[in-house]
């Protein structure tokens, strides 16, 4: 089958849930009417139908009606909406997509039909611009299925598949990840401004800055340090500011904050 003719459903379609919409509406050429967004209050998704999404709040019809099973409810509310759907499921036809945090496959599957393509999936908001950073896992059965959900995570960014025991790490890198990043952002934009720059230009400068330092790492895959060799010139602002920011504990400030996250999951 054409993978843009597989339909999915967004259970639970909040803030990540709507990045992801967000990311597969506005794709070239996979068919908005493919998608079905659910919410038990459809106010704030009642704009995607123009769009061409069918928006609902029985989870059940939305089952029925699709072929990807994306659950993005809260963690606590994974396990009582995998029950409510669990007798509308067909291994053969259905794949279900976990993106909450904690929730391990095995916890998954026994909420599920036996042989049931389960994966966890952890994409980050960015999937709005179609720019996430998506690790993946799955189950034995779901090894068939890679490629159908390894394609609606490639259209709103780039995927990895990785073993489970280390997807609380690529959650609190790559989902955690993206407030870890905006918030060493506007520390740049403060800073910006108290030097004399107004908001606005500052942060022109900035998203640019940061956008333009991932792309180097990501075009030319050097080392971070590589790069910022070519930056600190000898007794130059650069050196100066980047060890005033070490003598203050940026980098220990961010692995502990990092470790921190990861404790707090696992
Ligand atoms: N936010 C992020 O960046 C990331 C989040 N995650 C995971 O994604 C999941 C969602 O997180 P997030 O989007 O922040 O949470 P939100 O609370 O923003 O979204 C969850 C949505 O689920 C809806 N919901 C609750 N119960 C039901 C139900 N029975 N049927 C249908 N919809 C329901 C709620 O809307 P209503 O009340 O209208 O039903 C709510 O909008 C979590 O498990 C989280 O761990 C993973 C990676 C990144
Ligand atoms: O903070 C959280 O728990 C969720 C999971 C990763 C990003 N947001």
């Amino acid at each position: 089958m054409n993978l843009k003719n597989k339909r999915v459903c967004i259970i639970g379609c909040g803030n990540l849930g709507k990045s992801i919409l967000n990311g597969l509406v506005d794709d070239k050429d996979y068919p908005s009417e493919n998608i079905i967004a659910t919410k038990r209050s459809l106010d704030a998704i009642k704009l995607y139908e123009e769009k061409g999404v069918r928006i609902t709040t029985d989870n059940v019809w939305a089952v029925g009606e699709s072929d990807v099973i994306i659950v993005a409810v809260k963690p606590y509310k994974v396990i009582s909406v995998l029950n409510d759907i669990k007798a509308h499921l067909k291994p053969e036809k259905h794949i279900v997509v976990s993106l909450a945090t904690n929730v391990h496959v095995n916890e998954l599957e026994e909420s599920l039909p036996d042989n049931m393509p389960v994966f966890r999936a952890m994409p980050n908001t960015a999937a709005d611009v179609k720019e996430s950073m998506t690790s993946l896992c799955h189950n034995e059965a779901g090894t068939p299925e890679l490629a159908t959900v390894q394609y609606f995570f490639d259209k709103i960014g780039t995927s990895i598949t990785i073993n489970e025991e280390l997807m609380d790490a690529a959650t609190v890198l790559g989902s955690c990840g993206t407030a870890f990043v905006l918030r060493f952002i506007r520390a740049m934009v403060q800073g910006g401004i108290q030097i004399g720059l107004d908001s606005k230009t500052a942060t022109e400068i900035v998203n640019q800055t940061v956008k333009g330092a991932a792309n180097l790492l990501i075009e030319r895959k050097n080392h971070p340090e590589f790069e910022i060799d070519k930056v600190t010139t000898p007794k130059g602002c650069t050196i100066l500011g980047l060890n005033e920011m070490e003598h203050n504990g940026l980098s220990s400030s961010l692995i502990k904050g990092i470790v921190t996250s990861y404790d707090k999951i696992s």
